[in-house]
């Protein structure tokens, strides 16, 4: 297993955020992360990256606990595209994405063309080489979506942990990310909000409600009428999609019922 987590509990004051919550993932698996508003999605990756640090239980990665390592040794495996990225100083996007290499390099050490060469690779395939001479702060919610997810690319990692990557990005950027990274040859977990998207690009789907996780398995074991009902208490339909052979979910809403 690349990345585990072993029965995560996370609470703040008295209220229960994680309850025991354990997730497997395996080399160049892409797994996805959906559930509820507030089920705790954000909160188990913020565990599962460090960020958070849970009351119980354990997280490896490449079977090293994360929390015994230095947060320089995890940046050179473990990339992350967070929901909302707080960039206090006037960056160009350059800049920002070239920070990805930090992890790789020395104090003070200066861009090799090695270096550079990766972050123009990187800018290209997130589709912002346009934008490289631009400030951060001056982007659209979309174009700074797709600078994160370079300077992760930037990063070389071989795992990425991405929250709600899909979120600003209009359908044709959507698709295109997620196309770009199950190209890649890394581990991924992904909390995704759009189930149809999930379907097409997850190998294995976990399901959050109130902090548990309550399913697990493929897209078609997972994605079905009953499961879409009791957790997020809707109607819906699932298909086969007549091209991609997924499961197609078709909602359906409460006046045509
Ligand atoms: N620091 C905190 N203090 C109090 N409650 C918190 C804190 N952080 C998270 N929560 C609560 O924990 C629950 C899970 O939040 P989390 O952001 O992990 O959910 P999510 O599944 O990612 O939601 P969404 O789909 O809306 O992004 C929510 O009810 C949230 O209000």
């Amino acid at each position: 297993m690349v990345f585990v987590a072993k029965n995560l509990s996370f609470a703040v004051q008295q209220s229960e955020i994680l309850k025991n919550v354990s997730v497997h993932i395996q080399e160049r698996e892409f797994v996805g992360l959906i559930g509820p508003n507030g089920s705790g999605k954000s909160t188990l990756l913020k565990n599962m990256y460090r960020m958070l640090q849970p009351q119980d239980g354990e997280v490896f990665l490449f079977n090293e606990n994360i929390y015994k390592q230095p947060a320089k040794e995890i940046a050179k495996q473990l990339a992350v595209v967070g929901q909302e990225t707080p960039v206090l100083f006037e960056f160009t996007v350059k800049d920002l994405v070239a920070m990805g290499r930090t992890p790789h390099k020395r104090l003070m050490e200066v861009d090799t063309r090695e270096d550079i060469a990766i972050v123009e690779q990187s800018m290209q395939q997130a589709g912002v080489l346009h934008l490289s001479e631009r400030s951060f702060s001056s982007l659209s919610g979309g174009e700074k979506k797709r600078v994160i997810v370079a300077r992760a690319l930037a990063q070389q990692a071989k795992v990425m942990v991405l929250d709600e990557p899909t979120n600003h990005l209009d359908i044709q950027h959507q698709l295109q990310l997620m196309d770009l990274i199950q190209s890649l040859p890394i581990t991924v977990i992904v909390a995704l909000h759009d189930l149809n998207i999930a379907a097409t690009y997850c190998d294995k789907i976990y399901v959050l409600k109130d902090g548990e996780i309550v399913a697990y398995g493929t897209p078609f074991e997972v994605l079905t009428p009953s499961l879409l009902q009791r957790v997020f208490g809707v109607h819906a339909e699932v298909s086969v999609h007549p091209v991609t052979k997924k499961p197609h979910i078709f909602y359906i809403s409460e006046q045509f019922l």
